[in-house]
């Protein structure tokens, strides 16, 4: 047991050897310090309010954290008020019951400051350590570590745990693999500590892993970007692929535009012939875009509508946003209707839709560059963990800086949510618009109809539930560069468009029990996709809600617990599964003459497929131990039975 969270922390906590090398250069000698050098003392263990026995390492001047290394090796940066000496403590129960029963697993204690502990979410050290307790004042107050270990808080540890307590009530455990605990989060989130914890790989654990290992990012507000860790394991395709990617993208928005256009847009007409330079360019269309862009902007932060927060970052930080994206939309459509009323032709978006692609490549690249230029001189600790291996191509792809912002304007949210996702909307209401032009109809299609409905619908699902964004990959690990730019300002709404575009010039006539038909697989995607994102959602924000008690869980080593249950125990990723029903619910309508309105449904199981595999990878090192048998509970990753 001990060995297993032992091999697994070796392998989770990466630090570069450059890194690694600075920190120890920094810390030859030790200066007058409270502790020194082989002092046996007691720490702080990251995110909890226990405390182990320790040895101290060395100390950095610079960051004034004290390396400190746990009973089974784990190496630790604690801040001197987190390490405290071993005179002050005394053990409350040294012995740890290695039963399973689920009598004793029970937690007793009915304070709002306890908690129960499964014993396999303890921490490496808190497995390998005898957790020690502090004796303290009457003003201390105990509280219940499972069956195994009593600890008592400190004052500021029980005020704080006692904040994070007021709405969480208690689980009881199950005797069951995915059993519930709720302690782990409390403890968490009882401390949004800055700058406390540095997490560092062991020395002598070498690659065991390099194809997993991330590194953990210091924390250290005062490091420049040349002392941020580097990326080692490199997903879409690594540096060369990064490049590729780069051309590739741009060029594919473009060809299936040209493609659409064309009366057979079969792959037969490959390659497409291309237009005169000339004709991706037009001034008016980029004034337009900026227009549009700067619109979304006012309305995003005109001081309407909630201020949410975000997730903890790694400093426990948690960052505000402004989510009145239901408002945008309606103020968008008001704006819109205003427009037409007084004349304005919305066509204009269908017979310029090349150029208006091409100025907003041109915004997306220029706001890369931007992004690019700015995370150089970001503080590592506000580095995405994945978008920094120091090859300029790369990091300008996948993006370095995790949470851009321009004083409380967060670049990469807004972008994310609001001119792409809104834009998408416009795009094919216009397109609406020319069907009936071109064609010479009094309505719109069914099918264009379908298509409409079913993709506005998922827009104003994504803009109501705002917030559920900010427990999202792009919003919590994915830094902020080419591809999130790209992604929400030019591929969102020129290519998620297709369909209704294709039905402008390709006719697709149905039959009612075909409209009833696709209506149905629509809905109960979306009941899925919905569902599961807010369980999920539901549970991160407060894994203590009421609604979801009925939920099973597995605890994990970083404080947080994984949904096994409900939803998230059908398959891994249930919300997936939802969404791909919703694509091919949105394809359908189009036909089956032509490839290319499937285009949405063939490149979202490419993107699902690999999101799911790099957020397996993502999770495998988080939650290490934990996530395999959240595996091997919840053995499909999207489908049942099938993947
Ligand atoms: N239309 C599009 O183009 C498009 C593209 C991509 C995604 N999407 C949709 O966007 C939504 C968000 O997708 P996403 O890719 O960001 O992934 P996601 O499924 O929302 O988030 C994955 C994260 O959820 C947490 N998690 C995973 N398993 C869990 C469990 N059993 N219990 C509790 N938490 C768990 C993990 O983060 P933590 O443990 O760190 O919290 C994991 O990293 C999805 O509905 C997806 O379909 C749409
Ligand atoms: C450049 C390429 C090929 C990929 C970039 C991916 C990017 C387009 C998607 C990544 C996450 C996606 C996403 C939505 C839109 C498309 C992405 C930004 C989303 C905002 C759509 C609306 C949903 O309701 C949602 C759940 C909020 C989506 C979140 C993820």
């Amino acid at each position: 047991m001990g060995n297993s969270h032992q091999s697994r922390f070796s392998t989770d906590i990466h630090i570069p050897y450059g890194t690694q090398q600075a920190s120890q250069e920094r810390s030859v000698t030790m200066p007058a310090t409270k502790y020194q050098t082989g002092d046996t003392v007691m720490g702080r263990w990251p995110g909890s309010s226990l405390y182990y026995e320790v040895k101290v390492l060395r100390f950095d001047t610079r960051s004034h954290l004290y390396t400190v290394i746990y009973k089974d090796g784990t190496e630790l940066e604690l801040r001197e008020q987190d390490i405290k000496t071993a005179s002050g403590f005394q053990t409350r129960s040294r012995s740890r019951s290695r039963s399973r029963s689920p009598g004793r697993r029970r937690s007793r204690s009915r304070s709002p400051a306890r908690t129960t502990r499964r014993s396999s979410s303890r921490t490496a050290a808190a497995v390998a350590a005898a957790a020690i307790t502090e004796s303290a004042p009457s003003t201390r107050r105990d509280i219940k570590l499972k069956d195994t270990l009593e600890v008592r808080l400190t004052q500021e540890d029980t005020k704080a745990a006692e904040n994070n307590s007021n709405n969480k009530h208690e689980k009881k455990e199950e005797n069951n693999t995915a059993s519930k605990v709720n302690e782990s989060e409390a403890k968490v989130e009882a401390e949004p500590v800055k700058n406390r914890y540095n997490l560092r790989r062991r020395k002598d654990d070498g690659d065991a892993k390099p194809a997993e290992s991330q590194p953990e990012q210091p924390e250290d507000k005062e490091a420049t970007v040349a002392a941020a860790p580097a990326s080692t394991s490199l997903d879409f395709g690594g540096k060369i692929g990064a490049y590729f990617w780069l051309l590739f993208l741009p060029a594919w928005v473009l060809f299936v535009i040209l493609q659409v256009n064309l009366e057979d847009p079969s792959l037969a007409n490959f390659p497409p012939q291309l237009p005169p330079l000339e004709a991706f360019w037009d001034a008016q269309a980029l004034g337009f875009v900026i227009l549009w862009i700067l619109f979304q902007a006012l309305l995003h932060v005109l001081p309407v509508g909630k201020l949410s927060e975000g997730m903890p970052l790694r400093s426990g930080e948690r960052l505000k946003y402004r989510t009145n994206g239901l408002f945008a939309i309606v103020a968008s459509a008001a704006a819109v209707a205003a427009a037409v009323y007084q004349g304005v032709d919305l066509t204009y978006i269908h017979s310029r839709f090349l150029q208006l692609a091409t100025a907003t490549l041109l915004i997306s690249v220029l706001l890369s560059i931007y992004l690019y230029t700015r995370s150089r001189y970001a503080p590592s600790d506000q580095l995405a963990l994945g978008g920094n291996s120091g090859n300029l191509v790369y990091d300008f792809f996948k993006g370095r800086e995790l949470n851009p912002r321009i004083k409380s304007f967060d670049l990469k949210f807004f972008c994310e949510m609001r001119p792409g996702l809104i834009g998408w909307c416009l795009i094919n209401f216009a397109m609406a618009l020319a069907e009936m032009k071109n064609q010479g109809l009094d309505a719109p299609s069914y099918a264009m109809i379908l298509v409409n409905l079913f993709q506005l619908l998922y827009v104003v699902d994504g803009l109501w539930n705002e917030e559920a964004i900010l427990t999202t990959m792009d919003l919590m690990h994915d830094g902020f560069g080419f591809m999130l730019a790209f992604g929400d300002l030019v591929w969102v709404p020129f290519t998620y468009t297709l369909q209704a575009y294709y039905l402008v010039g390709h006719p697709n006539p149905l039959s009612l029990p075909a409209v009833a038909a696709i209506v149905i697989l629509k809905l109960a995607g979306f009941y899925i996709f919905r569902k599961s994102n807010s369980e999920k959602n539901a549970f991160r924000r407060n894994p203590s809600d009421p609604k979801l008690s009925h939920l099973k869980t597995i605890p994990t080593a970083t404080g947080k617990s994984l949904l096994v249950s409900g939803w998230w125990g059908v398959v891994r990723h249930p919300n997936y599964l939802g969404d791909l029903i919703m694509a091919l619910a949105w394809s359908l309508p189009c036909g089956f003459n032509h490839l290319l309105p499937w285009y949405y449904m063939i490149y979202f199981i490419i993107l699902l497929v690999h999101r799911d595999s790099r957020d397996m990878s993502d999770c495998r090192r988080k939650y290490g131990s934990a996530w395999d048998k959240y595996c091997r509970t919840v053995p499909y990753r999207i489908i049942p039975r099938v993947y």
